[in-house]
């Protein structure tokens, strides 16, 4: 066993995962985070007994809640949301939009939202959609190759017409972990509301959203939280501003009496106003097992590896892969779980690493990213996988 596993506390965790035959090193679980067995029986039970047993009346027995009672379970163990806050529901792409066009409305008369250049393609798209069809301007945050957005770089794009600014808590190339309380207050002073894309942070870096001051957050399901893929996205509304916003896609669900199949929409109270229709039951039922999991294992214990592991792999780089260049954080404080190297070659590279088994992410124009789910990564494996890079940019 490599030294590092050997003494690593939560080495043990990695065997609750389902294997995957011919895998050398999957570096990919902040993408799409690794199923693990116990979501295979929850899964099958959920079919048999639930759906299978118990049918439409199973919306009657628990299923109309678990939107926001998972939601509380992942606020609790890794959001620092207090319970009524978080729901589970739509994609990502579908929660952001939600969530901008409310904030919006909340600011009305200002003409400005904010973004950076190197946030996540479904943000940009959305908010350049949005401001299109409102007539509104977008302000670009111009963030480094290498680094992300920080309070020196977002205070002078802000101002009186600022009316809301998309950041993301951990950037998807680069893993640089904004400081968001620092970057929300400055914000708040310039009278403008915040919505954090929480997606590669949630379930491998701290985000206390409520000590934070945090206004608004969504976030994946399917990377460091398991989900399976197409998984629903989670999202976040700070409890003293959910009377405030109304969310634009005013479903049935979101209703205040959906049964009542009434005449004109009135929202539910609270977070459960933030649905629009029918949550995806089977979709939830993997996230259940890892958030279970992160609880048992601990959050600061998970973040511990995840810095570990990232520390690891750019000693590693430096070391065999000396003429890739690092496209992230040495810091580890401000970074997130995972790390992208750059190199001219890395794009012909990667079918031949795949066909090795060994499964990074390509990132546009020449990243290769290593992705470092701490619950289901060992240092061996990760050696094993940058070592395999080297061994094929020799050849
Ligand atoms: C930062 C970020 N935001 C949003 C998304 C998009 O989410 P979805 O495709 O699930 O709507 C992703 C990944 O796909 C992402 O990495
Ligand atoms: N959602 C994805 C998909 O449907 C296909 C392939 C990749 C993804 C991803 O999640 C990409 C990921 N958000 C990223 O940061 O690159």
């Amino acid at each position: 066993m490599h030294p590092l596993d050997a003494a690593d506390p939560l080495a043990h965790y990695r065997d609750r995962f389902v294997g995957s035959p011919g895998l050398v090193a999957y570096l990919d679980g902040n993408s799409l985070g690794r199923p693990l067995t116990a979501s295979i029986e929850r899964v099958e039970a959920f079919l048999r007994e639930e759906w299978g047993g118990r049918l439409i009346r199973g919306w009657d027995e628990g299923w109309m809640q678990l939107p926001l009672a998972l939601g509380d379970e992942l606020g609790r163990v890794a959001l620092g949301a207090a319970p009524g806050q978080v729901a589970i529901a739509d994609s990502t792409t579908v929660s952001l939009y939600k969530l901008i066009r409310a904030a919006l409305d909340a600011r009305p008369g200002r003409t400005e939202i904010v973004i950076d250049r190197d946030n996540f393609p479904t943000d940009r798209y959305l908010v350049e959609g949005i401001a299109r069809d409102r007539g509104l301007t977008v302000r670009w945050v111009e963030t480094p190759h290498d680094g992300g957005v920080t309070p020196e770089l977002v205070a002078p794009v802000l101002g009186e017409q600022t009316a809301l600014l998309v950041l993301s808590s951990v950037a998807y190339r680069s893993a640089w972990f904004a400081d968001i309380p620092a970057i929300t207050a400055l914000a708040h002073d310039a009278g403008a509301l915040v919505l954090w894309d929480l997606c590669h942070s949630a379930g491998v870096v701290a985000t206390p959203l409520d000590d934070w001051g945090v206004d608004l957050a969504v976030g994946c399901g399917y990377k460091y939280l398991n989900g399976g893929p197409g998984a629903p996205a989670f999202l976040y509304v700070r409890s003293d501003l959910q009377a405030e916003l109304r969310q634009p896609i005013q479903g049935w669900l979101g209703s205040a009496s959906p049964f009542e199949m009434g005449q004109g929409y009135e929202p539910a109270p609270g977070i459960r106003g933030f649905l629009s229709g029918t949550p995806p039951m089977v979709g939830m039922q993997a996230m259940r097992d890892m958030v279970a999991l992160i609880d048992e294992a601990g959050l600061e214990a998970v973040r511990a590896k995840s810095v570990a592991l990232t520390e690891h792999a750019i000693a590693l780089v430096d070391d065999v892969l000396p003429d890739a260049r690092l496209a992230s954080p040495r810091d580890a404080a401000r970074r997130g779980g995972h790390i992208t190297i750059d190199h001219p070659r890395f794009a012909e590279l990667m079918p031949r690493l795949w066909e090795r088994g060994v499964v990074p992410d390509f990132r546009r124009p020449d990243g290769i990213r290593l992705g470092l789910s701490p619950l289901s990564t060992s240092f061996a494996e990760l050696e094993a996988g940058v070592g395999m890079i080297a061994e094929l940019l020799r050849g």
